[in-house]
């Protein structure tokens, strides 16, 4: 049986690091969670203390807190042990660890918290554009704070939905008005993403888009399995004109720099993380994928993760109204 709570924020750059909104009886109010031994208590925007809100919402596994930097981040936990964290700034997964309390995910030493560069690290969008292009790379939805939609807690996993608009920010770099809906959903052994772009605008607009997913892993025993046989763009060594060719490894390892476009990828891969695990990557409407491990440019870090993303690199095109869902599964197998 689901039970839920709704929670709407402003995905602006001008984000108050602990500030939601919160609609209650078709108003929005402006609220402000404090941490309390009880859970976290709701501050009227004038400072009246009037209700404690999320009791039941850290009951449900779900957790509204303050992470690194100050910016504001959400804990999920399942009944089964498993655990999450989101950022609402980049509407970023940072950590995401079963029950043996290794995050299977990896954040790079260099990342910064500042609310202003994206997070480097966990799984960052990149839309509306993957990049290279006409805007910043990868786009701005990893550097705009995302709101809060939606906390449920579904037969004791809990699942949390955040969603970005369109702000003088975004309409600077790309003049669309758009509603991104991401729904994180945390299972024993899996953690589960949709994403869901609608045009909200009066005009159609195109974009492309990944999941830029950091995992963990042990480079030099790391191996992708699944893309035997895709047509490849390599990005190396001319990101701007990749060489085309097609994958002839059904295990692909990471020996040296690799930034490789995978078009037409299947619903499923294989991660062996090389720490003993195997991650299963499955999607539904993420048609291509990329992986990227940087090297030796990243001295210090590039030993410790490989970048095994789900992407739609051609163009998606909206008409007003219109919707585009692309869904991501990674599972560690027994
Ligand atoms: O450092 P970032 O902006 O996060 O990008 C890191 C990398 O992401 C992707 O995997 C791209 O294919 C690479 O070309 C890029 O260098």
């Amino acid at each position: 049986m689901a039970s839920s709570a709704s929670v709407l924020g402003h995905g602006n750059m001008a984000f108050s690091a602990s500030s939601f909104f919160l609609r209650q009886n078709s108003t929005i109010e402006v609220a402000k969670y404090q941490k309390t031994c009880y859970g976290y208590r709701k501050n009227r925007f004038v400072g009246t203390t009037v209700a404690i809100v999320n009791q039941e919402r850290n009951c449900l596994g779900i957790q509204f807190t303050e992470g690194e930097g100050k910016l504001p981040k959400v804990l999920l936990k399942s009944n089964s042990g498993s655990e999450a964290e989101v950022y609402l700034f980049g509407g970023c997964v940072t950590s995401w660890k079963v029950a043996n309390d290794k995050d299977l995910l990896f954040v790079r030493p260099d990342a910064v918290f500042n609310g202003k560069k994206p997070i480097s690290g966990g799984i960052p969008h990149c839309f509306p554009q993957f990049g290279p292009g006409s805007m910043q790379q990868h786009g701005f939805a990893r550097n705009m704070t995302w709101s809060v939609a939606k906390s449920e807690n579904v037969e004791g996993n809990p699942v949390l939905t955040l969603e970005l608009k369109d702000d003088p920010y975004s309409r600077s770099m790309w003049n669309f008005a758009f509603l991104a809906s991401y729904k994180v959903a945390l299972n024993s052994k899996s953690l589960s993403t949709e994403l869901v772009i609608t045009n909200t605008d009066s005009k159609p607009f195109s974009f492309n888009s990944a999941l830029h997913t950091y995992f963990r892993g042990f480079i030099s025993a790391v191996s992708v399995k699944g893309l035997k046989g895709c047509k490849t763009l390599n990005k190396d060594p001319d990101p701007s004109n990749p060489i085309e060719k097609t994958e002839e490894r059904e295990v692909i390892t990471f020996p040296g720099f690799v930034d490789c476009i995978y078009l037409d990828a299947p619903e499923e891969l294989h991660l062996n993380n090389g720490l003993g695990d195997i991650i299963s990557i499955r999607n539904q409407n993420w048609t291509d994928a990329v992986l990227w491990n940087p090297y030796t440019q990243m001295e210090s870090c590039y030993r410790d993760f490989v970048c095994v993303e789900n992407a739609k690199i051609g163009q998606v095109t909206l008409e007003s109204g219109q919707s585009w869902t692309a869904k991501q599964d990674i599972n560690l197998n027994e």
